[in-house]
């Protein structure tokens, strides 16, 4: 079934890309229960995609933290623990075949993350070469607007000459945040969310996948895999 015709790809990166959204989890879970609170996935649904002072302000405000802790200090109290972690972070299924497809068809393809850029980098420690294949990389210390706002987004694709149009940009996404930033700035979206996640907060994408080794290029007018079946043609 085809479900559009895009030219342009622009990826998330953690918990889409990278598995590191665990270790944001481990790590904020510790420190929730260090004040008696419970971290859990409804919570946790609406910290994934943003920047991290952002996240961190929902945190307190949900936990019902303000004058125990600021965002700014969780920030700092979690720091430690993240950049011990980071530094071994591992692709998710379907990530490197996708990402290594569309450089070998020469479809441009850029990256747009909420992590800053220190971050980033502790993240990709493993995996310079595959992330050196992006066009371009946008941080989230880049932009003012975090997602669910489409700024990242709309910046990605304005750094690509001549800029396409943002319904021909298709975006990766695994978080609610990120789905609502992509659909604001007017582009096609894929979201492969974690099994955990609440399925209600999973209808804003254009197609929703289990995993990215499921995603079929040619749904979207993009080149198919070099071992994919002809598409079947409906029965006469
Ligand atoms: O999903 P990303 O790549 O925009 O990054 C999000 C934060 O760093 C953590 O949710
Ligand atoms: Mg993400």
């Amino acid at each position: 079934m085809q479900l559009g015709q895009v030219t342009h790809v622009i990826f998330d990166m953690d918990g889409l890309l990278l598995d590191t959204e665990g270790m944001y989890t481990v790590v904020q879970q510790k420190l929730a229960s260090k004040f008696g609170k419970e971290f859990t996935w409804a919570l946790k649904s609406k910290m994934m995609g943003l920047k991290a002072i952002e996240a961190a302000r929902v945190l307190v405000s949900e936990l019902d933290l303000e004058g125990q802790i600021t965002p700014e200090q969780f920030l700092s109290d979690r720091e430690e623990a993240l950049d011990e972690m980071f530094p071994d972070a591992q692709l998710l299924p379907g990530a490197e075949r996708l990402l290594r497809h569309l450089a070998a068809c020469e479809v441009p393809f850029a990256l747009a993350t909420s992590s800053h850029l220190r971050h980033f980098n502790l993240k990709t420690t493993l995996h310079g070469d595959l992330f050196s294949l992006f066009d371009h990389r946008v941080t989230g210390d880049q932009i003012s607007n975090g997602k669910p706002a489409p700024d990242i987004f709309l910046h990605a694709a304005s750094l690509w000459q001549p800029p396409p149009a943002p319904s021909s940009c298709l975006v990766f996404e695994d978080a609610p945040s990120g789905v609502a930033a992509a659909k604001a700035a007017g582009m096609r979206c894929v979201m492969v969310p974690d099994s955990r996640l609440d399925r209600a907060l999973c209808d804003g994408a254009d197609q929703l996948l289990t995993s990215l080794e499921s995603f079929d290029p040619e749904q979207w007018g993009l080149p198919p895999f070099p071992d994919a079946q002809p598409q079947q043609r409906p029965e006469a």
